[in-house]
């Protein structure tokens, strides 16, 4: 079996590639921008259509997989992780960067079975950077091995998160609490990419020594998840406990040390969960 998930993985990481093209292509051209959950929820055409592509091509090589993919899901497939071969597919991650041409856009694409990432890819494709993870073989951008930052010391540290795209106020003072909060430990900085899957990458790479955010969903996180396991870093939800990739909660640090730190200050709230059955009309 584990050849089969090398090929998947190739396979993965030559779609992401394709995908990066399309992306770039489309940022040369006006981009109609629809919504999805509220206003700022957006989408592009360039989203359905590199999951469409990424989808398709699977299913001809991969005939059982199943797929989580964002703008299906947004389409009303439902987002259930089980034990079998799963794609979990962000077309593209920062779609709000894309449609304002700030320089960080990513597709992200993960690999579940029996519930555990065994491969995920991250093209943040305006830098022209891949980063993959298999399990056990560590994590890589552009084929140069990632290491986590050994900085354990939090008031030393630089965090990443971002605002996401709700706009309750409570909500909101929850994000803003928590930000205040860890910013006041004191920490050198806070820096958002726009992408949580880069932001994720970044913390694989030592750029910054943790990420946190609350509202993403399984699709931002999956790829990512096992590149910052694989390059030595820890995650966990934000109250402390084991993470749960459909919570739409993560903390993904450098250590344990600087994760359980940062815990302290978050001022948790729970986002209904992808796999919630969905509300009655
Ligand atoms: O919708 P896309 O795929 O662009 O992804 C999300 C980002 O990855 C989040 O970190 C971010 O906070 C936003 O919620 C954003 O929507
Ligand atoms: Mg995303
Ligand atoms: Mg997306």
């Amino acid at each position: 079996m584990a050849d089969d998930w090398q090929n998947a993985m190739d396979h993965a990481v030559a779609l992401a590639r394709r995908a990066g093209e399309v992306v770039r292509e489309a940022l040369q051209h006006d981009r109609k921008v629809m919504t999805k959950s509220c206003s700022v929820d957006l989408v592009t055409q360039t989203d359905q259509k590199v999951e469409t592509l990424i989808i398709q091509s699977v299913k001809e090589k991969f005939p059982t997989h199943r797929f989580i993919g964002e703008e299906s899901v947004a389409a009303g497939e439902v987002c259930v992780l089980t034990d079998s071969p799963t794609w979990i597919i962000d077309p593209i991650d920062g779609t709000t960067n894309f449609v304002h041409a700030f320089p960080f856009v990513a597709v992200s694409i993960g690999f579940s079975v029996n519930k555990q990432m065994q491969f995920g890819v991250v093209y943040s494709c305006l830098e022209d950077k891949m980063y993959t993870a298999r399990r056990g073989n560590g994590a890589f951008c552009n084929g140069e091995p990632l290491q986590v930052s050994q900085q354990e010391d939090v008031k030393q540290s630089m965090i990443a998160t971002e605002f996401g795209s709700s706009r309750d106020p409570e909500v909101v003072d929850k994000i803003f609490s928590s930000l205040r909060n860890i910013l006041c430990i004191p920490v050198h900085g806070v820096r958002g990419a726009g992408t949580a899957a880069v932001n994720m990458c970044l913390v694989a790479s030592g750029c910054v020594e943790a990420y946190y955010e609350m509202g993403i969903h399984v699709w931002d996180v999956a790829a990512g998840s096992l590149i910052v396991s694989e390059a030595g870093g820890v995650l966990m939800d934000v109250d402390g406990g084991e993470l749960d990739l459909m919570s739409r909660r993560i903390v993904a640090a450098n250590s344990r040390t600087v994760a359980e730190r940062l815990v302290i200050e978050i001022d948790a709230f729970s986002p209904p969960r992808d796999d919630a059955p969905p509300l009655k009309p």
